[in-house]
């Protein structure tokens, strides 16, 4: 498939990071836009996370410029919900699932009312009716990844971004993120970090591979060797 022809949302220019002296990312370029559907794939170590983490504004580059665009216009902020990679997540922080989701609703200015029912209604959809009021601490990875997948998407956000969503997640929740993602995918630009060849990576319209560079595909067949096959 080709990429969208819609507006741009995010453009990356020249980016590079380096941590103390060694560098994870050169020169990175690209656009993202509306309606995309991007998978990212790439050796341990390549700069995925890196690079997400600089896109979502979490971290700064060494060189290089980050631009949200909203109707067409720079804008400081765009609505972004993200999944960080399950180790990022300290567990022991005393919250429980139900306070996990609802802080995806942050900064949104809905009435209590409307949180809770959007609250009840993520629960459900992440199969965690049993454990809403379950400490994180306690919850197996797979459930831990599910509320974290819930709080990702209870704003309904322009942008989703998941790093790596099925690790931890056992089959039988595993096809129901790839339902969950294909349905998400017809009203929502998904950027997603993908390790091995996976029915996931393979509704992208776009794959990239970060091995410190980047590098466009334009096939989906590239996982197996972080290479394209065109
Ligand atoms: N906070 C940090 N301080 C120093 N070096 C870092 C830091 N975060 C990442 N790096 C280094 O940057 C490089 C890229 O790491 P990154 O986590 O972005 O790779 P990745 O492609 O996401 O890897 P993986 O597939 O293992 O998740 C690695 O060499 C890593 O050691």
């Amino acid at each position: 498939m080709k990429p969208t022809e819609n507006e741009i949302i995010i453009s990356l220019r020249n980016i590079s990071k380096r941590w103390a002296g060694k560098t994870a990312l050169t020169d990175i370029n690209f656009d993202v836009r509306q309606g995309d559907f991007i998978a990212i794939t790439g050796p341990n170590g390549g700069g995925k996370t890196t690079l997400l983490r600089i896109l979502l504004k979490l971290l700064k580059p060494t060189e290089g410029n980050v631009t949200y665009y909203r109707d067409g216009k720079p804008a400081d902020e765009l609505s972004i919900g993200y999944l960080p990679q399950k180790n990022l997540i300290d567990s022991h922080f005393p919250i429980d699932v139900e306070e996990v989701i609802a802080s995806g609703l942050i900064g949104e200015n809905l009435p209590s009312n409307k949180v809770k029912s959007r609250v009840k209604e993520t629960i459900g959809l992440m199969g965690l009716e049993s454990h809403a009021k379950a400490s994180i601490g306690n919850l197996s990875g797979g459930q831990l990844q599910r509320a974290l997948l819930g709080r990702a998407i209870i704003s309904r956000p322009k942008l989703l971004v998941l790093d790596e969503p099925l690790s931890y997640v056992d089959k039988r929740f595993e096809h129901y993120i790839y339902d969950l993602v294909a349905e998400l995918a017809k009203t929502t630009t998904l950027l997603l970090v993908s390790h091995e060849m996976s029915t996931i990576a393979g509704m992208a319209n776009r794959h990239l591979i970060i091995d410190h560079t980047l590098t466009e595909c334009h096939s989906a067949h590239h996982h197996v060797h972080y290479d394209c096959d065109d």
